[in-house]
């Protein structure tokens, strides 16, 4: 994390860009600009950058902190990854109201929402969402790109797969795992290993009916329908 003060440039104008830029103002960090399509609504108090290349001629022209707010799991982790790899500052954000345990590990890019929580002995790889009062307990490992999404929780010791989307409102049991690029459905309760690029729904979570088992190769996590953007 950066001393609040230094100016940032959001890479995402969406949904989950306001919630971003949000947490950063709310913990007094200046935000110079936004980037890419603004879908339409309230206009932006910021800059509009017009795509992520002038996000990084900005970043990199003035020495700027940097952090990727895009719902497409593919997409943010692929800019995570670009920027820690050209040597720009994407650090880990957590918001003012947030809890993270000082004995977890937080990997670049990572944003932590408000009212969340990452407790001690977690693990989060790059690019990770944890949304807006969602709950990592202790001893959790989170793969890259993976969003627990608003109220999700995973319980101590679980652990979910690189480029996976834990629906909002579900909770993955203790030591209990999901595979890569799996969807965890809004509100269900996993009580048992998901294998990778599952979908499963319901209490306790199984596969929607009349779907077949996956055939999605862990790696092609944004394949899964919509739901996954924040
Ligand atoms: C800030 C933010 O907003 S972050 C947003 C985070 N996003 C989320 O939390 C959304 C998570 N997404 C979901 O829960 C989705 O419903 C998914 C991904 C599980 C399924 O989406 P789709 O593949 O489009 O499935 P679809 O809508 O066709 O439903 C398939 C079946 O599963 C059922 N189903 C879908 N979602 C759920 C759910 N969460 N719980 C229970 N049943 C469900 C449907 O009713 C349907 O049943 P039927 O075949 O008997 O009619």
């Amino acid at each position: 994390m950066t001393t609040a003060g230094t100016g940032w440039v959001v890479l995402g104008a969406g949904g989950h860009a306001r919630s971003v830029v949000d947490v950063l103002e709310r913990s007094g960090r200046t935000v110079v600009a936004v980037s890419g399509d603004a879908p339409g609504g309230e206009p932006w108090h910021v800059d509009v950058l017009a795509d992520d290349r002038a996000a990084f001629e900005l970043i990199s022209a003035r020495g700027l902190h940097a952090v990727v707010a895009i719902g497409s799991i593919a997409a943010r982790t692929r800019l995570v990854h670009e920027l820690v790899s050209r040597g720009l500052s994407a650090p880990a954000v957590v918001a003012a109201t947030a809890t993270v345990s000082a004995r977890s590990v937080l990997g670049d890019g990572t944003v932590v929402l408000e009212h969340a929580h990452v407790g001690p002995a977690s693990r989060l790889g790059r690019a990770v969402v944890v949304n807006t009062a969602a709950v990592v307990e202790h001893d959790c490992s989170v793969g890259t790109g993976v969003h627990v999404a608003p109220g999700a929780v995973l319980l101590g010791g679980a652990s979910v797969g690189e480029g996976s989307l834990v629906g909002s409102g579900a909770r993955v049991l203790p030591l209990v795992s999901v595979g890569a690029g799996s969807t965890v459905g809004a509100g269900a309760v996993v009580t048992r290993h998901v294998a990778d690029g599952d979908t499963v729904v319901g209490a306790p979570a199984r596969r929607p009916d009349h779907r077949p088992a996956a055939r999605v190769a862990p790696g092609a996590p944004d394949s899964r329908p919509p739901g996954g953007t924040a």
